[in-house]
């Protein structure tokens, strides 16, 4: 597992509150999995060392081309490539036979102010062609979808109604518009025109889909779904400019399908905020009706809410988002919103405002419940005839005007919530912005006006109301029937500081990154070509590079002080400027990956957290961006040599490195700014910002060196093993795979540690301090399930799922052990491992081979692996003689579906679920890293 948490798995945020307390309770942990029976836990140990690991060797990198729900690369089948025609042509087109469609479909919603484009990019998920192929096969026993799953990506992206050429382009640019079909051509011209590649676009759409399209678009019968007045007014501009059609949604139904499709897809939407402190909600799908839904756009719309499809707008106000921008811009001659909504972070409504004590003499009138901070006339003070406009501060003025309107707003929705019962109110509408001043006005107006039975909530993606559900009317994307454990949300992580032009979230102008990608295709098929390419992969990289000199950190939002009477003091935030809408926006690309499913054993979904530390505590943030900051050389090192240290892989480092910087002191500032942040998350961040700079595995030279001295040991191991009687080898297969899980390098101590002695002298030593009783230790238990008792005979488990963590001696000398075991005693054994490289971790895909390497040793592991497919060769002769005869049990490797040192069994892959079905036995382990850095090994064994 690695990581610096290890794979956090089953309840483990309550466990590792009980380890820290000292106080398991045993009976809770065996609630975690439905077929519970057996937890058994390690000694602590405290590893403190240092030294350096050294020189790593270059290796080619991997061929790993699984699915998984990370896949942010875009996928490329280069296989039987070939220039159509004459080669010797100007622009020859290229066929790829083997390149899979990349689909894409969009819906736009055009409002008073702004258009809002949700956009898909879809593209198969390539087949599985690794040794695992047939384990696959046999555990999905032929009811598993097979290969290639369509899954794909949402991407956000808004212009200014105003700039509607700018979409226009961005449409035509992307070729988006020219959606569904099924050519996988693309003319060589665009390949040698740099400039084709400086359009607004996002790392995450992978390819263009006009890059594999060189037929003229089939315009005539394209139709797009749009909704907002601007599908009514452009309709015809759509047809002139982009030759398809609109096919108009409705508003209200858009608006109401999209806030549906997010409270139930997405797991953190909702949020509240009050007083400068933002939180999650979990929303109950089950009892998410009836609810408000006020929509701040231009105008606002407020909508009761009564299920899917059904629902009534029952009020609106013309004071919303267009009154503030449009009298703020003419009162104040700003030139841009998000200029006017900055000026009011320094402003002070109270030299314009009218309040309680400017009337009252200074006092409260608390008679009636209003102190004298309260603003009893918005723009009161205006009446007096010895200021002019210009007498008055521009700042002044917009703080006066977003408190008059946000609590305008805010208090007409509570009336309406009033009016029909309703306890719920979800605001949207890019007025809000993510502005945490006008978030606690409105929410200051509803809970004052409602006493607190009301609650106001904003969503993430507020804007994207209307044009998601434009998007979702597409019946035949089906996207309605995702559920939240489908979704993935990414946040691309070059993005928000290369600069250029950006539209949407934090995605920037990463068109040059994919480009990287296609003109690698190029060289493929034309070496001459190659001044190009490195052109142009150094334009992306050093952009990078040179910003990201120049990250600004992000304006803290300080919370506004409240006088409580119904009072509202000036916001204490006097910071400069907002962050650009890009990074502003926060909100990620949605992964729809249709193969991830929730861990079938996890007995309460609901329940479970991944996270075994929130970040939200600025103590733990402040802690592990600290370990993380004083890692991040090291893992640069690691990844550039990883790649063969060459100058490109330096640059790449360079770049990574400052990326994954900025987004952690943009976190440090902002830790909700991507969602609720665990630490699983930030580890998680930052394997996914390795791939984006291409280091697909930073260690795998060290993986690869621990493997071969682990798998050296490994017969003597086995020996030693063999000589023990049943009972004693159980005990020590046990505490070796406590001890083997030490070799974690995501731990700070654990990388000590190594440098003390050699793999098998830390194993050895480690395994002799696990003295029982473990912390956790149904051992006993275990044992007489296994080899039985007086009166009652072994009971062999059907299927074991063994979820295998670092390579080398962990897997090898750990959990291989322990397979061979159950393995002997007729036990199916599944080793689950990561889909991606992430950290230490070993892979799925690199477990064949690890197999086979130990069945060199082990007739048991050599036939337990022929029967599960994993030896596709013939193997060479086994040293250890071992003659059970175990044929017909398999042992079989399948991928959890994650590409980080954390799992989350919420989101699994769906052989891994299926391998889960049939099994009566979990044994899952992790090392929990506490503040004090010790090392906490756990083994959660559950069978039935
Ligand atoms: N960059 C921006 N440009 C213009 N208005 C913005 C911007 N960002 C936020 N807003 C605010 O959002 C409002 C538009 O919200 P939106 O939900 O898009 O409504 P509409 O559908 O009417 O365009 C604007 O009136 C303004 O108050
Ligand atoms: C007319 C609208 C639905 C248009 O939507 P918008 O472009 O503002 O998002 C909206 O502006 C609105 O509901 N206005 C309030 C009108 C009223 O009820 O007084
Ligand atoms: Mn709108």
């Amino acid at each position: 597992m690695a990581g610096l948490t290890g794979h956090p798995v089953l309840e483990i945020g309550d466990k590792f509150e009980e380890l820290q307390n000292n106080n398991i309770n045993n009976n809770k942990n065996k609630e975690v999995i439905d077929k519970a029976g057996l937890v058994v836990k390690g000694e602590e140990n405290s590893n403190n060392n240092n030294n350096n690991q050294g020189g790593e060797r270059d290796m080619a990198p991997p061929t790993s081309n699984s699915l998984h729900r990370s896949g942010s690369r875009p996928q490329l089948d280069l296989s039987k490539a070939a220039i159509q025609g004459n080669s010797e042509e100007r622009d020859p087109t290229i066929l790829l036979p083997n390149q899979s469609d990349d689909i894409s479909h969009f819906a736009l919603d055009i409002g008073g102010s702004l258009i809002k484009l949700v956009y898909f990019s879809r593209h198969e998920g390539q087949s599985i062609d690794d040794k695992r192929k047939k384990t696959v096969k046999e555990i999905s026993n032929g009811s598993r979808r097979s290969y290639p799953i369509l899954g794909g990506r949402l991407h956000f992206v808004k212009f200014e109604t105003s700039k509607l050429n700018e979409c226009l382009d961005f449409i035509s640019s992307k070729q988006l518009h020219n959606g569904s079909k099924h050519s996988y051509f693309f003319p060589f011209s665009f390949f040698l025109d740099p400039s084709s590649f400086l359009i607004n676009g996002d790392s995450h759409a992978g390819i263009d889909s006009h890059y594999w399209n060189s037929e003229a678009p089939n315009k005539e019968n394209a139709v797009i779904k749009a909704t907002g007045g601007g599908a009514y007014k452009f309709a015809d501009l759509f047809k002139e400019r982009l030759g398809v059609s609109i096919d108009k949604e409705d508003e209200m139904d858009c608006l109401v399908a999209g806030a549906n499709f997010l409270l139930k897809a997405i797991r953190h939407e909702a949020f509240t905020h009050m007083e400068g402190h933002k939180e999650f909600v979990q929303i109950d799908h089950n009892d998410l009706f009836p609810y408000l839904l006020v929509n701040v756009g231009s105008g606002v719309s407020m909508i009761k809410v009564d299920g899917d499809g059904k629902f009534q707008r029952v009020s609106g106000t013309n004071v919303g988002g267009g009154t503030y921008w449009g009298l703020g811009r003419l009162l104040t001659k700003c030139n841009s919103f998000d200029e006017l909504l900055e000026l009011s972070q320094r402003g002070d409504n109270r030299t314009i405002d009218m309040l309680v004590g400017d009337i009252y003499g200074g006092m409260d009138y608390s008679k009636i419940g209003l102190s004298a901070s309260t603003i009893a006339s918005s723009f009161g003070k205006a009446i007096s005839d010895k200021k002019e406009l210009e007498d008055h501060r521009p700042e002044d003025i917009s703080l006066s005007l977003l408190r008059m309107i946000s609590y305008n707003i805010g208090q007409i929705s509570y009336l309406n919530a009033l009016r029909f019962g309703l306890k719920r109110i979800f605001f949207g509408g890019f007025f809000i912005r993510g502005h945490a001043y006008t978030m606690d006005t409105i929410s200051f107006a509803v809970h004052f006006w409602s006493q607190g039975q009301a609650q106001a909530m904003f969503l993430r993606h507020e804007g994207f109301l209307g044009a998601l559900g434009a998007f979702m009317s597409y019946e035949k994307l089906g996207l309605d029937d995702l559920m939240v454990h489908q979704l993935v949300e990414r946040f691309p992580m070059g993005a928000p500081y290369t600069g250029g032009k950006i539209h949407g979230p934090p995605l920037g102008n990463l068109n040059e990154k994919a480009s990287i990608v296609r003109l690698s295709l190029v060289l493929l098929l034309d070496l001459t070509l190659h001044f190009v390419w490195v052109q142009l992969q150094i334009s992306w990289m050093e952009k990078f590079v040179l910003k990201g000199t120049e990250i600004t950190a992000p304006v803290p939002m300080a919370p506004p002080g409240t006088t409580g009477l119904g009072g509202f003091e000036v916001p204490s935030s006097k910071g400069g400027t907002l962050r650009s809408d890009a990074s502003a926006l926060n909100v990620g690309v949605l992964h729809l990956v249709p193969t991830l499913e929730v861990f079938p054993l996890l007995a309460n979904s609901k329940m479970y957290e991944p996270n075994t530390i929130d970040l939200s505590d600025h103590c733990e943030l402040e802690y592990w961006f600290t370990v993380l900051s004083e890692h991040l050389p090291d893992l640069v090192d690691k990844a550039v040599a990883s790649e063969g240290g060459t100058d490109d892989a330096k640059r790449r480092g360079d770049a990574f490195a400052r990326a994954f910087s900025a987004h952690l002191a943009r976190l440090m500032e902002e830790p909700a700014a991507y969602g609720k942040l665990g630490l699983a998350n930030l580890l998680e961040l930052r394997e996914e910002c390795l791939r984006e700079f291409q280091f697909l595995d930073a260690y795998r030279s060290i993986k690869q060196r621990e493997n071969e001295v682990s798998l050296a040991v490994l017969p003597d191991l086995l020996m030693e093993l063999d000589r023990m009687d049943e009972e004693a080898r159980l005990l020590t297969l046990i505490e070796g795979v406590l001890a083997a899980n030490i070799f974690d390098w995501g731990s700070r101590a654990c990388v000590d540690l190594y440098h003390k002695g050699t793999i098998i002298d830390i194993y050895r030593m480690s395994r002799n301090k696990m003295q029982r009783p473990w912390r956790v230790d149904d051992f006993d238990l275990f044992r007489e399930r296994m080899l039985g008792s007086e009166g009652k005979k072994p009971r062999p488990h059907k299927r074991a799922l063994l979820f295998v963590d670092n390579s080398g001696a962990d897997v090898v000398l750990g959990m291989l052990p322990l397979a061979r075991e159950l393995l002997r005693r007729g036990t199916e054994v599944v080793l689950v491992a990561n889909s991606l490289p992430a950290l230490n971790d070993v892979t799925a895909m690199e477990l064949p081979d690890i197999v086979a390497e130990a069945a060199k040793h082990c007739d048991i592991l050599r036939r337990a692996a022929e029967a599960g497919g994993l030896l596709v060769d013939a193997m060479t002769s086994t040293l250890d003689g071992s003659k059970e005869n175990c044929s017909s049990v398999p042992l079989m490797v399948v991928e959890n579906g994650c590409g980080s040192p954390c799992i989350d069994l919420r989101q699994v892959s769906s052989e891994l679920a299926s391998a889960a079905k049939h099994a009566d036995l979990v044994c899952y382990y992790c090392s929990v890293m506490g503040r004090a850095n010790i090392y906490i090994p756990f083994l959660l064994v559950s069978g039935e």
